[in-house]
């Protein structure tokens, strides 16, 4: 008789059907008292930082709180912003392991890095955007768990102007962007109207420090 895995809900993933882009959701990946105690873990101890950045050569606080941890060499930049990593903890591991022993395929991504983005209420936001800078390679594979409050995870294709999508990611969700998905599409996160919670994204990559531009 073959043993079940304690994983075998990987199959839990659903393939977003979507043009030019490779997408997949698993909204189970952690049950809730486990997401719950990570969400505490990761609030509590990280040391979140309002960054400043250069959008359209203004100067601007981002609107949310971030920290970028790593192996030592895993420099990431953008939006002329320069990022060190901060050394991994036991948390951030813990999660590494979970979605490379749940989704065995992502070993081959040799993520060593995790930027994590804290958005305090309804009023933090993430604008359009692709991880498409020179050091996450031609074809970024993408980690994306998210803690707390559910938000909306738009995306917008960059040249078919009709195609859109929206997912709402919820606590304890994991998403994973992978093929051409930063060559043709955009994603965000817009502020909500309603009040909303915290929430915790955490996007695990792989950076190539001799690509960087
Ligand atoms: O918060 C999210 O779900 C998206 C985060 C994101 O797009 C990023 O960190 O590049
Ligand atoms: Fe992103």
């Amino acid at each position: 008789m073959v043993q079940a895995s304690l994983f075998d809900s990987a199959q839990d993933g659903e393939h977003l059907a979507l043009t030019d882009a490779s997408v997949s959701y698993y909204p189970d990946f952690y049950d809730k008292t486990t997401a719950d105690t990570l969400f505490r873990i990761l609030e509590n101890e990280t040391p979140w930082r309002q960054e400043q950045i250069i959008i359209a050569g203004l100067k601007r606080s981002q609107p949310r709180l971030s920290a970028w941890h790593g192996d030592a060499n895993a420099h990431y930049t953008y939006s002329g912003l320069h990022l060190n990593p901060l050394p991994w903890s036991p948390a951030l591991l813990r999660i590494k392991r979970d979605i490379e022993l749940r989704i065995p395929s992502l070993l081959s991504s040799n993520f060593n890095s995790v930027l994590l983005n804290y958005y305090r209420d309804q009023q933090d936001s993430m604008g359009w955007h692709s991880d498409d800078e020179a050091e996450l390679g031609p074809k970024p594979v993408i980690a994306s768990l998210t803690l707390g409050c559910s938000r909306v995870f738009a995306m917008k294709h960059k040249s078919h102007k009709g195609l859109h999508y929206k997912i709402s990611l919820v606590h304890g969700s994991l998403l994973i962007m992978s093929g051409d998905t930063q060559q043709h599409w955009l994603h965000a996160i817009a502020k909500e109207k309603e009040a909303c919670q915290p929430r915790i994204n955490l996007t695990f990559r792989t950076i190539f420090p001799l690509l960087a531009g």
